[in-house]
């Protein structure tokens, strides 16, 4: 079982700050998904995590040992700038890089045979990588990820551009991973696939953590919505109401957010005394609406 602690990690490129004291850790088998605005932080976090980066100070450790060059072939990493080599056929591409980790040539054709065929992509070994998709080329490069049997998996934007079916198949290969006990960390823009897949999420702005903590838990901290439905219902029917604010208001359709001392009863009672109400609907927020409310 690894974990992956990233410890009040600094580092600047010239006089940009592009992290300030970055802390969090990646726990054995859990999915974490790593969030942010363009240019808050997450490839430079990646990298100093894989060790082709160094911070200026901080450190990065694999169950409490900093990542030098053996821990660091312990790691799969898929780069977001990604890193094949697109004349090489990609049989022979994912066979040469298993070996470079240490595999044997009969392992190595094996785990080659073994995740193309997972990935989809066996029918193209044959093929060098640069007469692929895109879509498939990154599947090729989840294989050249996954090709030595990883102990720790950090990718960077590993489901950008995919399509629905390889967005799916790359999913059940990181779960699959992490069930195994791997700390699985990716980067993505695509929230509403980070709230469905990830046990836990780090939303990082500007060089700083913002939030971490498992999905219900940053919904959670988000207060909660009421979504009520009742056609009679005029313009500031919920205004009065003890810590209640009213988000929207629209063809009987009103969005409400319960702060501190909002009782949801009092709202239905206060709905019902405008005639009759069809929806009634406790929610919470979704990872999009919070990361707004946090990086803003
Ligand atoms: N090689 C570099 N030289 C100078 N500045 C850099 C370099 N790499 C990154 N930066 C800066 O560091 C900050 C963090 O960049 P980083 O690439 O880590 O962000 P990111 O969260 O991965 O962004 P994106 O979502 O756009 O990929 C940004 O201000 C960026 O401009």
């Amino acid at each position: 079982m690894t974990t992956l602690t990233i410890d009040n990690v600094h580092k600047r490129y010239g006089s940009t700050v592009a992290l300030d004291g970055v802390s969090f850790e990646v726990r054995p088998g859990e999915l974490f998904g790593f969030v942010g605005s363009n240019g808050a932080g997450k490839t430079t976090t990646m990298r100093i995590a894989l060790g082709v980066l160094s911070a200026d100070s901080g450190e990065v450790r694999i169950d409490g040992k900093p990542v030098d060059l053996d821990v660091r072939r312990t790691i799969g990493y898929m780069p977001e700038e990604r890193g094949l080599y697109p004349k090489m056929k990609v049989g022979a591409q994912l066979t040469y890089l298993a070996e470079l980790h240490g595999l044997s040539s009969s392992d190595a054709k094996d785990a080659t045979a073994t995740w193309t065929h997972r990935l989809g992509i066996a029918e193209r070994l044959n093929d060098t990588v640069d007469a692929l998709s895109l879509g498939n080329q990154q599947r090729v490069q989840l294989a050249a990820a996954l090709i030595h049997d990883p102990a720790v998996l950090v990718l960077d934007e590993p489901f950008s551009g995919l399509d629905p079916v390889a967005v799916d198949v790359m999913s059940d290969v990181l779960f699959e991973k992490a069930k195994t006990g791997v700390p699985v960390i990716f980067s993505s823009h695509q929230l509403d696939l980070v709230q469905r897949l990830c046990d836990r999420v780090g939303i990082i702005g500007a060089g700083k953590m913002r939030a971490v903590g498992t999905v219900d838990e940053l919904r959670g901290q988000g207060g909660s919505r009421l979504e009520v439905v009742a056609p009679h219902a005029q313009p500031g029917w919920a205004s009065s109401l003890a810590g209640v604010s009213v988000l929207g208001h629209e063809s009987g359709r009103t969005v409400l957010e319960l702060g501190d001392g909002a009782d949801d009863q009092a709202v239905l009672a206060a709905a019902l005394a405008t005639g009759p109400v069809h929806e009634f609907t406790l929610t919470k927020p979704s990872l999009t609406e919070l990361f707004r409310e946090v990086v803003a």
